[in-house]
Formats: structure tokens, C-alpha cells, sequence
């Protein structure tokens, strides 16, 4: 929240006021800061200055083209998950060397894109994956640089959803299997092993998951090197926790500070995936207050965002912070339950929060730089909203709000 802050009673956005955004960008409204962004990622370079390393901003987590091009002007690398992801990493001016591509369904275009403009490593998530991309660098001549996500059964102890480093998830190559997976890709003509990859899940607080997770990996990498496999780079992925509410996550310094420990004098280049980290706190989601409604049992406040605009309430149950645009000096709180205007239970974004409330009110809901715009759907046939980058005391449009007709373009009516 540190670029967030109030002064006078009033939310500045670095050092613009939210109202005057919202007055001129219209709500629901996601803005976020650049020297937030830039802080975060520079809060993960600093720690590992000195050293081989790429941090590879997990795409997903944010994936606007403004807040990309911030990032690739940093030099940071990219994670991603489709060639999606891809096109808007290359939009904003990023560097497909810098480019890891992770995910458990690649498809032949997919891979045939990454091959095209030189991704730096292909993270291998099946055995099927691996014979599909030996395939397609066969068929095109090329030789494809990989290394093999490795599930290494380690509970990463965060909501069932998005944890992903244990036997049951979907998720990587078993830890058992991944040495035979090893040798076999390193039979391959056209695979060329270049690390070890593992990502164990999200909005992770604690260290101990991720040094464990690394104590298996370095045994894999013992036992590769038995096989006469050298390991060139160690990807750790993303997954680090950011404070939603009074969550304690340890920072990138001491993240970063305890696997390097670990690791002790082992000269790899280390690669991190982080989305929320760098993402969620660089962010908010400013909402009007449209219309209140007291009941007997609860209090309702109507707002124009809804589970369509972040969904991450509605999804995980997920508690985020709602605060005042403004703070009043009279009136008093009461306990309601911001929602938003979709025909769904599940559509709020807080419950029982003590505001004093008047409809008209300006709201923002906080940490929503990750996994915000990005889980935004049309649902309820609602246009996404319009997301800004504060720059100082300038703000820059980085995505229009959508239009009704560009929701509905490339759809018809039948013929007849
Ligand atoms: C492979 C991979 N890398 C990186 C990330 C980014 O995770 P986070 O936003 O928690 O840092 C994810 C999402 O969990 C992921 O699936
Ligand atoms: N979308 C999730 C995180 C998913 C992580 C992606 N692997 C969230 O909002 O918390």
C-alpha cells in the first residue's frame, strides 16, 4: 500500500488523487503504480546482484501491456502459460531470450510460436509434452531448450486451489519419475536440457515449503550429474505471498537470502517466476457505490465492480482490503457487504466491513494489481473495466474500459 497512501483525508495514487482518476477514467477502474511495480521487482533483482539470475515476472498475474513494457524496461523476463502471453510479452517491447514458457497443455502452435522467435527454455510438464516438442523442433530444424517441471510432492501449505506441488495436482513431473524423464529427453536429437523447474504454488507464507522444495531438487541435480546431465539454470518459480490482510510473508530479501543459503556455492543461474509478488500490491480497484441497501440481518452496499471485474473474492473466498476514497469527518461505520451488481450469491467483494458509507461514494479495493483485470470476464455480458498506470503525478490510459460493441465483436446473428 505504500504507494497508496492518504494525505488529507483523501487516496492518493502516487501523487494523484483516486477521485480525480475515477472523474476522469470512470469506475469500476484499475490503477496501478509504476514505482510500485518497479520497487517490487527491484526488491527481487537486489538480493541476487552479483550472481547469474533472471527473474521471470509471471505474465498471468497482470498481463496489461503497459505493466509488461514497465517490467521489460527493467530488463526482467517473462514467464507464461500461451501464446497469448507471448504476443503481449513481444507488444510491450520484452525479450523472447527472457522468455520461459510453463503450463501443462502446450499446443503445437504454441511451441511452434516460442521456436519461431527464440524462447529461452520450454518448461517440459509431461512426457507427452517432451515428444511433442522434439517433434515440432524436428520439423523445423531447430533444437529446443528445456527443462523438466518437477512435482516434488511438498504441500505448500495455501488454498487448496492454487497449490500445485503435490502428487494429487495435475502439475509437473513426479519426483520419482523425473530422473528416467531426464535420460530420456537427454536421448533426444532436437531437446536440449538446460535446468530443472519447480513451482509448488501461490500466495505462499512460509519459507519452509520453498527450501523444501529445493532440497529435492538439489538431489535430482546430484543425481543428473551422475548421469552425466549438466544443469545449467534452476528455476524456483513463483509463488511467494504478499499481506492481504495480516498475513507475515517473508520479503524477496529474505526469500531469496534463505535459498541462497541453501545453495551454498553451487553456481547456477537462478530463475523466479513471481506474479503476485511483484503485481498485487502495486494495484487497486476503484469502485463507485451505487446504491445501499439496509436489511434486518445485513447491509448491503451495491457497487459498480463486480466478481466479473476480480473475482479472486468470489473464487477463493478471498479477503481483500475495501477502503474509503475519502475519510469523512462526520457520520459513522457500519458493518456491510460490498457487492456487486451480478445475478450471483457469490458476487461480492467483502463481506461485514465497517464503513461509513453514503451511495455516490468512491471505494477502493486494495491488492488488486494481481490476478485482478487478468480473471476478468464479459459475464453478465458486463464491459471490463478501464485500467491506468500512475506515473508520479501523471496517469497513462493502459487499457481503454471495453465497449459494448467491441464485447460483441466477431459475433452474429444466423443467416436465416
Ligand atoms: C508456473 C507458474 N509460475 C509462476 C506463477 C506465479 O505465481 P505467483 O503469482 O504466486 O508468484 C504461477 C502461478 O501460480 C505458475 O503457475
Ligand atoms: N489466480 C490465483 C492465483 C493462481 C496462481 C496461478 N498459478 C489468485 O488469484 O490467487
Amino acid at each position: 500500500m505504500d504507494f497508496f497512501t492518504y494525505r488529507e483525508n483523501q487516496l492518493y495514487a502516487e501523487d494523484l488523487p483516486v477521485k480525480q482518476l475515477a472523474e476522469e477514467f470512470g469506475t469500476p477502474l484499475y490503477v496501478y503504480s509504476r514505482a510500485s511495480l518497479e520497487q517490487r521487482y527491484q526488491a527481487y533483482a537486489e538480493p541476487l546482484a552479483g550472481r547469474p539470475h533472471l527473474i521471470c515476472y509471471a505474465v498471468k498475474a497482470n498481463a496489461n501491456l503497459g505493466v509488461l513494457n514497465v517490467l521489460a524496461r527493467l530488463g526482467s523476463g517473462f514467464d507464461i502459460v500461451s501464446a497469448g502471453e507471448l504476443e503481449r510479452v513481444l507488444a510491450a517491447g520484452g525479450d523472447p531470450a527472457r522468455v520461459v514458457f510453463s503450463g501443462v497443455g502446450k499446443q503445437t502452435e504454441e511451441i511452434r510460436r516460442a521456436l519461431t522467435v527464440g524462447i529461452k527454455c520450454f518448461n517440459v510438464e509431461s512426457i507427452a509434452e517432451l515428444e511433442r516438442i522434439e517433434a515440432v523442433a524436428e520439423e523445423m530444424g531447430q533444437v529446443a531448450p528445456i527443462s523438466i517441471r518437477v512435482n516434488p510432492d511438498v504441500d505448500p501449505k495455501t488454498h487448496p486451489y492454487i497449490s500445485t506441488g503435490l502428487k494429487a495436482n495435475k502439475f509437473g513431473i513426479a519426483f520419482d519419475l523425473a530422473r528416467e524423464v531426464y535420460q530420456q529427453a537427454a536421448s533426444l536429437q532436437h531437446i536440449k536440457i538446460i535446468g530443472v523447474d519447480c513451482h509448488i504454488g501461490s500466495q505462499i507464507t512460509q519459507l519452509s515449503p520453498f527450501l523444501d522444495a529445493l532440497d529435492r531438487i538439489l538431489l535430482l541435480v546430484d543425481q543428473l550429474k551422475e548421469d552425466g546431465i549438466e544443469i545449467h539454470h534452476l528455476d524456483l518459480g513463483g509463488g511467494l505471498g504478499v499481506r492481504y490482510q495480516d498475513e507475515t510473508p517473508p520479503t524477496p530479501a529474505e526469500y531469496v537470502a534463505a535459498l541462497l543459503e541453501r545453495l551454498g556455492d553451487r553456481e547456477f543461474e537462478l530463475i523466479f517466476e513471481p506474479g503476485r509478488a511483484i503485481a498485487a500490491n502495486a494495484g487497486i480497484l476503484l469502485t463507485q457505490v451505487e446504491y445501499l441497501k439496509e436489511g434486518e440481518e445485513k447491509n448491503f452496499a451495491i457497487v459498480d465492480a463486480a466478481m466479473n471485474d476480480l473475482l479472486r473474492p468470489a473464487l477463493y473466498d478471498a479477503w481483500q482490503g475495501i477502503i474509503p476514497a475519502s475519510i469523512k469527518e462526520d457520520g459513522s461505520n457500519k458493518a456491510w457487504d460490498i457487492v456487486g451488481p451480478v445475478c450471483e450469491t457469490g458476487d461480492f467483494l467483502g463481506k461485514d466491513r465497517e464503513l461509513n458509507l453514503t451511495a455516490g461514494d468512491l471505494l477502493a479495493v486494495t491488492s488488486a494489481g494481481a490476478y485482478g483485470f487478468a480473471m476478468a470476464s464479459n459475464y453478465n455480458s458486463r464491459n471490463r473495466p478501464a485500467e491506468v498506470i500512475v506515473d508520479g503525478a501523471e496517469a497513462h490510459l493502459a487499457r481503454q474500459r471495453e465497449t459494448y460493441e467491441q464485447q460483441m465483436a466477431g459475433e452474429q446473428c444466423l443467416p436465416k
